[in-house]
């Protein structure tokens, strides 16, 4: 296969909410953090005329001609509204692109792609092509930001690919306005992964670190964030993270007197979390964490978004004092654990191995890190095929 132009290697990280979520729908405040798990796209551009998208994590390997992508309708013309507010006639169009991608998870990934390739594509040569790899360490669909994560990459190669952006942003004296551009693309495709998204998980993906995030005010950095001891549990169980926001949203609407105090609680507990970063005792950090923890994961039991498998974790947890609660959309997926400075090592391997004895997955991975970021590839060895059989060590040296 012939090649020349860019060939970079893109990341994102994935995200903990520790505070908030669901409320940040109905625009409560929420905490967040980025993790040391992440998404990496691999971009080659080469002069082949065809597209590729290769999305191992979700099975899906596509090839289109370019010269066959097109639309009857500029969907940049329709850019300012939700992207699937758009006529039928060009559903229908996109929907033929997508060949056998049956799965929900597939159909939401190629859809994904697609709306921001005609949003942002500018005209090329005829043999213009080019070829997106993702991998991605985060577990997918499970809580910790895997489709935030995925649609950042996915911004950032398109807006690179189409010179919107430069491949150097990261280091650029305009740094900050090329992430507002990304995050301004990665919620889009964030919209048509999961219809009503606060905006809070790719606005950690992007911009990486610990912030507060309330829905159309944005983010603001946590001040005296601490990187905390963790332990992420996937309980494997699936979920659509759409479902589950649709869910709480009706029960607000049919019981708004009981449902809105649940979120406006929601909120003070993220309130109080922020002021907790403040203090300056660390073993009152710690043990005001440890309550808010477990007050914020039985508002969300109330609001219906826990599960069996989930509440089987606080149990097993609660056995050795540690305090859990759900992240992320629920309903299954992953749990947090605070895991206090003077917990022993042999105790949080016990709890480890207990939830593993269960066949539930344990993480134990840093909060706060890097945001998105590019590299640019000199090494020819850094390939696609290097990508999807690197280790998750070798992975992260690479980008970062
Ligand atoms: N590595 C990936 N490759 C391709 N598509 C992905 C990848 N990761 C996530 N996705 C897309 O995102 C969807 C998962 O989104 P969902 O919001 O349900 O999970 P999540 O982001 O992991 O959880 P949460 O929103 O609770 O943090 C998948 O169904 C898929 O369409
Ligand atoms: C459930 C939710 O609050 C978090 C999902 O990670 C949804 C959102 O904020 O878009």
């Amino acid at each position: 296969m012939a090649q020349s132009g860019k060939r970079v290697l893109i990341s994102a990280p994935g995200k903990v909410i520790l505070f908030g979520e669901h409320a940040v729908v109905h625009k409560k405040l929420a905490v967040a953090a980025s993790l040391g798990l992440r998404t990496y796209l691999h971009l080659e551009e080469n002069e082949t005329g065809q597209c590729r998208l290769h999305l191992p994590d979700v099975d899906i390997d596509l090839t289109w001609l370019l010269s066959d992508l097109s639309l009857s309708i500029d969907l940049k013309t329709l850019e300012t509204g939700h992207p699937m507010d758009i006529p039928e006639e060009i559903k229908q169009q996109l929907e033929n692109w997508m060949g056998v991608t049956t799965r929900e998870a597939q159909r939401q990934a190629v859809l994904a792609f697609l709306y921001l390739f005609f949003v942002l594509k500018t005209d090329k040569p005829t043999s213009f092509g080019f070829s997106i790899n993702t991998r991605s360490t985060l577990p997918v669909g499970a809580g910790l930001g895997s489709s935030a994560s995925f649609a950042t990459c996915i911004a950032t190669a398109l807006l690179v690919l189409f010179n919107h952006i430069p491949t150097g942003f990261a280091q650029s004296e305009k740094k900050d306005s090329y992430l507002d551009t990304i995050n301004r693309y990665a919620y889009k495709a964030e919209q048509v992964i999961h219809g009503n998204p606060s905006g809070l998980d790719n606005s950690v993906c992007v911009f990486g670190g610990a912030l507060s995030f309330r829905r159309g005010e944005g983010f603001v950095p946590l001040e005296g964030f601490q990187s905390l001891q963790l332990l992420l549990t996937n309980t494997k169980v699936p979920r659509s993270t759409s479902a589950l926001v649709a869910g709480v949203t009706a029960k607000k609407e049919k019981y708004p007197n009981v449902i809105d105090p649940i979120l406006d609680s929601i909120d003070k507990i993220s309130l109080r979390c922020c002021e907790a970063f403040k203090s300056d005792s660390k073993a009152d950090l710690a043990q005001e964490l440890e309550d808010l923890v477990d007050i914020n994961h039985c508002l969300l039991h109330a609001l219906g978004v826990s599960h069996s498998s989930l509440e089987k974790v606080r149990t097993i947890t609660g056995e050795y004092g540690v305090k859990t609660k759900l992240t992320g959309a629920g309903g299954g997926g992953c749990a947090l654990s605070i895991i206090r400075d003077d917990v022993n090592v042999e105790t949080t391997n016990s709890v480890a191995q207990k939830l593993a004895g269960e066949g539930f997955d344990c993480y134990r991975t840093s909060l706060g890190g890097t945001g998105v970021n590019a590299v640019i590839l000199i090494d020819d060895s850094l390939d696609q095929a290097w990508l999807i059989n690197a280790d998750r060590e070798t992975l992260e040296a690479h980008a970062i």
